[in-house]
């Protein structure tokens, strides 16, 4: 009983000096915080905590503690902090990634997942936008290849991934240069650089990188973005109409006006229901957690392609084989393709986007393993160290495909539970789906028609991550060779 009585007691070790901490991590400095907080279980064990004034955050790095986290205890650990930032950006948590957890969340976060699955994968609509973006963005790689150009793609992917996202929130598709779109881009990257900053300052607040200025351009940004939804939801609550749903926003307009229409107990949202600022909000968040974590993963596997010419070997070959030269390809034949979609996955692992997840927090008093977690604990998943855990991936740093593939390269496994590019649980990515099917389409579309080089003269595009927002490769330009036999498919776009 003794014994018992000190087990329940055990305190997760806590990092003694942060002073010391402090200042080995800022942003700038050579060991951004997720590889910091992977060296420091060496000393600490695999989680450990950090006390911070009121504030505690518990450091988990084995995939043990995650999934007891995230899964066996997901709901206890469903909630999230509020900062400053997020309530200017969600009007007080009113939206999903930020809000904490409670009836309300519950339902709002339903809706938003029903709506997304209907245009995800088996449905053609979202795959049509996506293909088109797609090969709008090879059109524009073309010109940069027949002119001998080379090109920064980032802002090509930002736009098209913002495409998408428009397309899907409110069937709007923009063109280069329209000034709603370019103003939607601008304060997109505003909100998504300052809410970064201000929720690793919540957890890490020695890091100091939040000055007022930052504030001040998130509410400028945010006030811009929500004339700009306000607009968009005045004109859908127009021409609403009950039997047809041609984005999330009608699928939203819908849910909303059924909860208030019918009391029933499933489809109750708690007090208040889902007012309008609720709706306004989950569209702002689809923008800010569906952009800018697509676009630079797509950026990444450009990165290790460029670095990889075998590989794109391989994928191509397996595009000549299973799609050929006379069509693009489609959703149907991921399933034909396990070389591209063992590099997407191997991508996701080498540098997952959001390394830290959103951090979480204890809404009772609970445990991880033996340790006592008090309510109110943030809890920060180091997804960095589940997947570069040695035990778990032989040469975590090396890019490695083939990890995913079986025995004969015919299939494709997850070769170890110590992967979450995605989170798991009650606070899964809500767009996992649609971010799986943008990697892929967009990817295959450009390794049919290149082979991806470095601009002559210039060094392979750098593979080490700079710490922001998310993890990010450093700037970089693509030489896009066409590749044999597509001269004559110039001009033409391939349909589906
Ligand atoms: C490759 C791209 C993406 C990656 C790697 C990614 C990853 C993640 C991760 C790690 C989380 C936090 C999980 C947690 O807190 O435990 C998250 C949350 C979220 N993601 Fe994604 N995401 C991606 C794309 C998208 C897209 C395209 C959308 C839009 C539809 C989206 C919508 C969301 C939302 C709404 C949340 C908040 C969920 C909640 O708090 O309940 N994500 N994502």
């Amino acid at each position: 009983a003794l014994w018992k009585a000190r087990r329940r007691s055990l305190e997760p070790p806590c990092l003694p000096c942060l002073p010391l901490i402090g200042s080995l991590l800022s942003l700038g400095g050579p060991h951004p915080p997720h590889v910091l907080f992977k060296e420091l279980q060496a000393k600490y064990g695999a989680t450990y905590s950090l006390k911070l004034g009121s504030n505690k955050v518990i450091m988990v790095n084995h995939h043990i503690h995650a999934k007891e986290v995230l899964l066996k205890k997901g709901k206890i650990f469903a909630g999230r902090s509020r900062t400053v930032t997020t309530d200017v950006l969600t009007r007080n948590g009113k939206g999903i990634a930020f809000g904490d957890y409670s009836a309300t969340w519950k339902f709002h976060r339903k809706i938003v997942h029903g709506a997304l699955s209907m245009f995800g994968e088996g449905s053609a609509s979202i795959e049509n936008i996506v293909c088109a973006e797609a090969q709008s963005l090879c059109t524009l790689m073309s010109e940069a290849s027949a002119a001998d150009l080379s090109l920064d793609l980032s802002p090509e992917l930002t736009r098209a991934v913002t495409n998408v996202i428009c397309a899907l929130c409110f069937h709007s598709s923009y063109s280069r240069g329209d000034p709603e779109f370019e103003a939607m881009l601008h304060y997109s990257q505003g909100i998504v650089d300052t809410v970064a900053k201000d929720i690793l300052v919540d957890i890490f607040p020695w890091l100091q990188i939040f000055p007022n200025k930052d504030l001040q351009r998130l509410k400028h940004c945010v006030s811009i973005r929500d004339q700009l939804l306000q607009k968009k939801y005045d004109e859908h609550k127009a021409d609403y109409s009950d039997h047809v749903q041609r984005d999330l926003l009608d699928a939203l307009l819908r849910a909303k006006r059924s909860a208030e229409n019918n009391n029933t107990a499933e489809l109750s949202a708690g007090p208040g229901g889902l007012s309008d600022d609720h709706v306004l909000m989950t569209v702002g968040d689809i923008f800010a957690a569906g952009v800018e974590t697509t676009t630079t993963m797509l950026k990444w596997a450009v990165a290790y392609l460029i670095h990889q010419p075998q590989l794109q070997k391989q994928i191509q070959d397996e595009l000549d084989r299973t799609v050929g030269l006379e069509r693009a390809p489609q959703l149907k034949d991921r399933g034909s393709l396990p070389y591209l979609e063992a590099t997407i996955r191997e991508v996701l692992r080498i540098r997952p986007v959001a390394p830290l997840l959103v951090p979480h927090v204890a809404l009772s008093d609970t445990s991880i393993g033996d340790f006592n977690v008090t309510k109110g604990t943030r809890v920060v998943i180091n997804v960095w160290s589940l997947h570069h855990d040695p035990e778990e991936w032989p040469n975590p740093e090396s890019f490695e495909p083939a990890r995913f593939l079986n025995s004969d390269a015919s299939g494709l496994v997850i070769p170890s539970p110590s992967y979450l590019p995605f989170g798991v649980g009650q606070r899964v990515c809500l767009g996992e789906a649609l971010a799986k099917m943008e990697l892929f389409l967009f990817l295959s579309t450009i390794l049919q028609r290149f082979t991806l080089t470095a601009r002559p003269g210039d060094p392979l595009p750098s593979l080490e991550g700079k710490f922001g927002v998310v993890l990010q490769p450093p700037k970089y330009y693509v030489h896009a060779l066409l590749r044999p036999g597509w001269e004559r498919h110039e001009d033409k776009s391939l349909n589906p």
